[in-house]
C-alpha cells in the first residue's frame, strides 16, 4: 500500500528536508503540504532545491487539510503541534519535529518554553534500548531535539555498559539551519560568517533538560549534564564532544568493546576506524552519525564525538526512519548514509 503523506511546515528547513527525502521513497505519495503565512503561494518559492514540487501550493495548516492522510509530518514552530494534533485523531500516525511531546517533566517544559505542557509521546528515537519495538506500535511520535540526538547516541554505549559516572560535559558546535529560517538578527550572514558563539549558556539552552531525561534513562539515575552549543558559519551539521569521567574498574578494552557492541548492529550509528574523527562534512545530506571515543586511561576521562547532518538523522531524516519502522518497511528506505563531500 503506498502511504499518502501531509508534511505541515513544507516551507520551512526540516519541512523541505522532509519532502527531500519523501521524493526518493518508494512507499510514498506526497499529499497536501501546508504552512502559515506562506500558504497560497507554490512551494518552490522556498524550496527551489524540489522541482519537482515546484508548481504545488501551499495551503493553509488545519486540521480538515491534514485530515485523510496515512501520515503527517510536523514541521512546526513549538508549541504549534499540541493544538493542532488534538484535532487529528483519524490519522493513523503523526509525527512530530518540534518539541512539544518530548518533556516528561511538566515544570521543566514551562521553564524552557511557552504555553501549556501536552504530555508525552513515544519518542523517536530507534537507536534507544528497547525503544524500536515501542515505536513499531507507535501511533504519535515525538522526534528528539537535534542536540539530544547526537549527544545521546554518542555516549549510549558507555552508559548502557554501566560505565559511566553521572555527570556529562558537552559542547556541540551547529550549523546556523538549526535555527529554523525565520528572520534572526543574531543569524544575519554578516554576524555569523567568519565567527563562532557560545550561547544558550550554564543550563539554559532548551535542549539541557532533554538531555538529562535521555541519559538518565540510560544510567537508571540523574545524571548532571553540562551542555554548551556553539554557534559556527556553516549551513548544516552538528559537532558534539562529549566529556564523562569512566569508572574506576573499566578499562580501555571495556571501553572499545561497550562502543563497537551498542553500534555493529545500527544502521545510521558508523563507529570509526581507531583515529579517525567525525566531521560534519562527511555526513552532510545523510542519515548517519560518525561516532569516534578517545580515552584517557590516567585521568579515567572520556571523549566521545558525534557528528550529524541537523536536519536529516537531526530531524527530517529520523522522522522518515521513524516512519519506516511504523509501517514495517525496511528501515533505511528513502535514506542513504553517504555524504557530499568535499
Ligand atoms: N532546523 C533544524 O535543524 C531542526 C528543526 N527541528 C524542529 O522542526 C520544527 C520546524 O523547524 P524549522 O523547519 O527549522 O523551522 P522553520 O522556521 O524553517 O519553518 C517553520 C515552518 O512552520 C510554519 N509555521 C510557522 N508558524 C506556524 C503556525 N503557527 N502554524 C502552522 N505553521 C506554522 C512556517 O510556515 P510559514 O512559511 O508560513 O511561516 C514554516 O513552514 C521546529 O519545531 C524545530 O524545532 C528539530 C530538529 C532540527
Ligand atoms: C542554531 C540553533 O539555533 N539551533 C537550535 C537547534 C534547535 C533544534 O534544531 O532542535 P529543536 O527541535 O529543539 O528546535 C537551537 O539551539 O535552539
Amino acid at each position: 500500500m503506498t502511504l499518502r503523506v501531509a508534511v505541515a511546515g513544507a516551507s520551512g528547513y526540516a519541512g523541505g528536508e522532509i519532502l527531500r527525502l519523501l521524493l526518493h521513497h518508494p512507499e510514498v505519495r506526497i499529499g497536501s503540504l501546508t504552512a502559515a503565512a506562506s500558504a497560497g503561494q507554490p512551494l518552490g518559492n522556498f524550496q527551489p532545491h524540489l522541482p519537482q514540487l515546484a508548481q504545488r501550493t501551499l495551503e493553509a495548516t488545519t486540521p480538515e487539510v491534514l485530515k485523510g492522510h496515512d501520515v503527517v509530518f510536523l514541521a512546526l514552530p513549538h508549541g504549534a503541534s499540541a493544538a493542532l494534533s488534538a484535532d487529528l485523531d483519524d490519522v493513523p500516525l503523526v509525527i512530530d519535529c518540534g518539541a512539544d511531546f518530548r518533556l516528561a517533566d511538566a515544570e521543566a517544559w514551562a521553564r524552557h518554553y511557552d504555553g501549556e505542557h501536552a504530555g508525552t509521546w513515544p519518542y523517536g528515537l530507534p537507536e534507544l534500548p528497547g525503544q524500536r519495538e515501542l515505536l513499531r506500535t507507535a501511533r504519535r511520535i515525538a522526534l528528539p531535539g537535534c542536540f539530544p540526538t547526537v549527544v545521546t547516541l554518542a555516549l549510549a554505549p558507555l552508559f548502557r555498559a554501566g560505565l559511566a559516572r553521572p555527570a556529562v560535559d558537552v559542547v556541540a558546535v551547529t550549523g546556523t539551519s538549526g535555527a529554523g529560517r525565520t528572520l534572526k538578527p543574531h543569524l544575519l550572514g554578516s554576524e555569523v560568517m567568519g565567527s563562532a558563539t557560545a550561547y544558550g549558556t550554564a543550563g539554559t539552552h532548551r535542549h539541557t533538560p532533554e538531555l538529562r531525561q535521555n541519559l538518565a534513562a540510560l544510567a537508571g539515575g540523574p545524571v548532571e549534564v553540562s551542555f554548551t552549543p556553539v554557534l559556527a558559519p556553516m549551513t548544516r551539521g552538528i559537532l558534539a564532544v562529549c566529556g564523562v569521567q569512566v569508572r574506576d574498574h573499566a578499562t580501555a578494552e571495556d571501553v572499545r568493546t561497550a562502543y563497537a557492541a551498542h553500534t555493529a548492529d545500527e544502521p545510521f550509528v558508523r563507529l570509526l576506524p581507531e583515529g579517525r574523527w567525525p566531521t560534519t562534512a562527511a555526513v552532510l545530506g545523510s542519515n548517519a552519525m560518525h561516532l569516534q571515543t578517545g580515552f584517557d586511561e590516567e585521568r579515567r576521562r572520556l571523549t566521545a564525538v558525534g557528528a550529524i547532518d541537523n536536519l536529516t538523522k537531526g530531524t527530517a531524516g529520523n522522522a522518515v526512519q521513524c516512519m519506516n519502522i511504523v509501517h514495517r518497511f525496511p528501515e533505511d528506505t528513502g535514506l542513504t548514509t553517504t555524504g557530499v563531500a568535499p
